[in-house]
């Protein structure tokens, strides 16, 4: 398969490398010192079951759009997810100019950015998707270090009984098919909306609690008080996800808790990101569970906390 992974961080730069070294032709678009590197010395991933260090093909953006679009099968969004609409429109006017639509799968946190992707890119276009259990990030300019087994959950957007019938659709078998091939494990799913919804819980239970504390999954989820705050927060985002008539019950919170409880000693993105000094998620993971629940005229008070302490850089220094 043709692939074109536009953000090549972490979950980009690990699962690209995984799809690549089963054979298929990968282009990682990227930008910086990041991108310089993967010219200059190509990509070295670093995960407990899977190392691979050498030349890869990349290109920056406008590198990629200036190509022919009919050049590839499938592109993979894995920008973080404040970028999806700008690259959206990049794409659109991308495909119009070439006279050809690539599908475009997403593989990012947030129950938003397929709904942004479908709006620019039309809603046949678009294939749901996202990262689960693992925790991979970019450690220097071409150099990404990967942990976990590293699912791929995926599923025409918004469900399968919604999806509209395209170029998407047409995909979707086929991709699935060599996502599996190439050791990279896939959950195909019917709803995957719902499915990112249960990712949200996750990610709006752990993120902001680890970019507060500085800690990781295990210490989070073991302590008796972070714990409490991680499922206050993980409740929130249940019965947010009502506005998007997504039902999560107790056992959707005790089988997301499991999930982090089992992660080890990770940083999660967010922690990263604040740490490296660049934007944070907020709009995408607390900002989502909070419009929500206006919509639903509830308050989501423990998110907006959150939220709020983030956003003006109260966090924990260490030292
Ligand atoms: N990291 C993880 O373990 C997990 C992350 N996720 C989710 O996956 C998504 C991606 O996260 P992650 O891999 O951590 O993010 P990263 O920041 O590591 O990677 C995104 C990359 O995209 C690059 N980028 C952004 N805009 C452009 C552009 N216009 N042109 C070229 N490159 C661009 C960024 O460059 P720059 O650094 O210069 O901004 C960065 O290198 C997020 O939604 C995240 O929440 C989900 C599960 C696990
Ligand atoms: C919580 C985690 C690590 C799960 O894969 C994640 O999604 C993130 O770091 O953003």
């Amino acid at each position: 398969m043709r692939i074109a992974v536009i953000g090549a961080g972490g979950v980009g730069g690990y699962y690209g490398a995984r799809w690549l070294e089963a054979g298929n032709a990968v282009t990682f678009v990227a930008r910086g010192a990041h991108l310089q590197a993967l010219r200059e010395r190509g990509m070295r991933v670093d995960h407990p079951a899977f190392t691979r260090d050498g030349a890869v093909a990349c290109t920056d953006l406008d590198g990629l759009c200036a190509g022919d679009p009919a050049g590839f099968d499938v592109i993979v969004l894995t920008v973080k997810s404040g970028a999806t609409r700008e690259v959206a429109e990049r794409l659109r006017a991308w495909f119009d100019h070439g006279g050809h639509r690539v599908p475009v799968l997403s593989m990012q946190n947030g129950v938003d950015n397929e709904g942004e992707l479908a709006e620019v890119l039309g809603p046949d276009g678009v294939i749901g998707g996202f990262a689960l259990r693992v925790a991979t990030h970019v450690e220097a300019p071409g150099h990404i270090t990967a942990t976990g087994p590293g699912q791929v959950v995926t599923g025409l957007w918004p469900n399968r009984a919604a999806a509209v019938a395209g170029p998407a659709s047409t995909l979707f078998p086929e991709l699935v098919r060599a996502f599996d091939a190439g050791g990279t494990p896939v959950i195909e799913t019917d709803d995957i909306r719902r499915e990112l919804w249960r990712k949200l819980v996750i990610n709006n239970g752990l993120n902001p609690v680890s970019a507060l504390t500085g800690w990781d999954a295990e210490r989070l989820s073991r302590n008796p008080d972070t714990a409490a705050l991680i499922r206050r927060l993980m409740r929130e985002t249940a019965a947010a996800a009502r506005a998007d008539h997504v039902e999560l019950a107790e056992a959707d919170i005790d089988e997301m808790f499991r999930i982090v409880y089992d992660l080890g000693p990770i940083k999660t993105s967010m922690l990263v990101d604040r740490e490296q000094g660049r934007p944070l998620e907020l709009d995408a993971i607390c900002g989502a569970v909070l419009a929500r629940a206006r919509q639903l005229g509830d308050d989501a008070p423990a998110t907006a906390v959150m939220a709020s302490l983030l956003r003006n850089g109260l966090w924990h220094e260490p030292g």
